[in-house]
């Protein structure tokens, strides 16, 4: 194809600029302070190459994989977040349709436009076997907290998503210079309706506050869902929350929206793994963008990996079609990658095959032949897989 033929780039985020408010567009591509940990997410993929193997033989190629007792028809899922009714009036009800069409688990957020019992409705409309899971902010009041989480357990959610990296807001630069602090009139946080202590059919704001290990506990005796903590980068608080009896972790700097000086979630995603050592799934998301960031978060390590900002900015350019086909596209292009990477099962893709971009190129040593290149800094662990 000459370039005279060739369409504008892909720009979906430039796409859902051009349709959103602009205080609005800049709270969803924001991050804290000056954004560095936001640029980090997706240039750190970018930094790491893909070793693929060869002469691996045809057969059916199968991208399942199994987490907390389900299969997901792919190692991807739709992280939560905030609003979406600002991003498109169909709100979360058009994720959720889209999302379960796709075949993609949806992670709904306590600050959801739309209420969780209605965002599950929604899914199950799609495919009546649609997992969705509840993100959920600890808050200080037990007996909210308790309240939510019934909500989630009576919508249907599978999963209690418990969002640790958020002791306090971040500074979000671009909403501070735009005066952005509340929804627009008609917009509410419908999950924070009615809660104990708040006025008959008034909404409260979600409470960030430093919350510590024993609320998790606290968590643990008052529901039987299982609990994934996101947010974690230390490898020591992967294991501390295994050790605890978290059902799953998800490896997050909150898309670069809280510490701007966080690693990129793919740079902390090996030393994690590494310190969960297979006990519970290892999730993953920022800066997912295509199938090629899939398939590098999985040879280091991660079960599946989330997508967040590529969802609002596909809901704000085409409603529910949009976030379907965005979601379908992404899988697709994972399956090709996994084909090009002599991969037939997500779970082929092992640590061997990623490395550093630049010279010198990692040397190969007497390990070569075995899929272990020597001395680069992401060795598989013993046992092969990295989960
Ligand atoms: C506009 C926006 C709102 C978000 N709201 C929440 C939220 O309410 N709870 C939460 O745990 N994470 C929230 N996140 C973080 C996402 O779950 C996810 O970690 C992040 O967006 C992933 O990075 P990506 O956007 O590069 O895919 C939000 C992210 C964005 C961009
Ligand atoms: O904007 C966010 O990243 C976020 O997590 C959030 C939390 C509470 C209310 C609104 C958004």
């Amino acid at each position: 194809m000459t370039g005279s033929q060739a369409g504008p780039p892909h720009d979906p985020a430039g796409s859902a600029r051009a349709k959103l408010r602009p205080e609005h567009y800049d709270y969803f591509a924001g991050g804290a302070g000056e954004e560095t940990a936001l640029r980090e997410n997706e240039d750190a993929f970018g930094r790491l190459a893909l070793l693929p193997r060869v002469l691996r033989g045809g057969g059916d190629r199968d991208t399942r994989v199994s987490v907390l007792g389900r299969d997901w028809p792919a190692p991807l899922f739709v992280s939560p977040t905030a609003f979406h009714r600002l991003a498109h009036s169909d709100g979360e009800p058009a994720t959720a349709r889209a999302a379960a069409a796709a075949g993609v688990p949806l992670v709904t957020g306590m600050a959801a436009t739309t209420a969780v019992a209605d965002v599950v409705a929604a899914a199950r409309e799609a495919d009546p076997g649609a997992v969705v899971w509840f993100q959920l902010y600890l808050q200080p009041e037990p007996e909210v907290t308790a309240e939510l989480v019934l909500r989630a357990e009576r919508a249907g959610c599978s999963a209690l998503v418990v969002t640790v990296d958020s002791p306090v807001f971040g500074r979000r630069t671009r909403d501070l210079r735009n005066g952005f602090h509340d929804l627009p009139p008609g917009l509410a946080a419908e999950n924070m309706r009615d809660l104990p202590g708040v006025p008959p059919g008034a909404t409260r704001d979600i409470a960030m506050w430093p919350a510590g290990w024993d609320d998790l506990a606290r968590l643990r005796e008052l529901t039987d869902l299982p609990l994934v903590l996101k947010g974690v980068l230390h490898p020591e608080d992967a294991r501390v929350a295994v050790d605890r009896g978290v059902d799953a972790l998800v490896v997050s700097n909150h898309g670069g929206r809280q510490l701007d000086a966080a690693p990129a979630s793919v740079e902390a995603l090996p030393a994690v793994a590494e310190a969960v050592a297979g006990r519970v799934p290892v999730l993953l998301d920022g800066g997912v963008r295509r199938g090629t960031d899939i398939a590098l978060a999985l040879t280091l390590g991660a079960r599946a990996v989330g997508v967040g900002r590529p969802v609002l900015w596909a809901l704000a350019t085409g409603g529910e079609d949009g976030v379907r086909q965005a979601l379908t596209a992404l899988r697709d292009d994972f399956e090709q990658v996994l084909a090009l990477c002599g991969g037939h099962r997500p779970q082929d893709l092992t640590a061997d095959q990623v490395v550093p971009r630049g010279l010198p190129y990692p040397p190969y040593g007497p390990t070569a032949g075995q899929g272990t290149p020597r001395g680069l800094p992401y060795r598989p662990r013993r046992g092969g897989r990295p989960w």
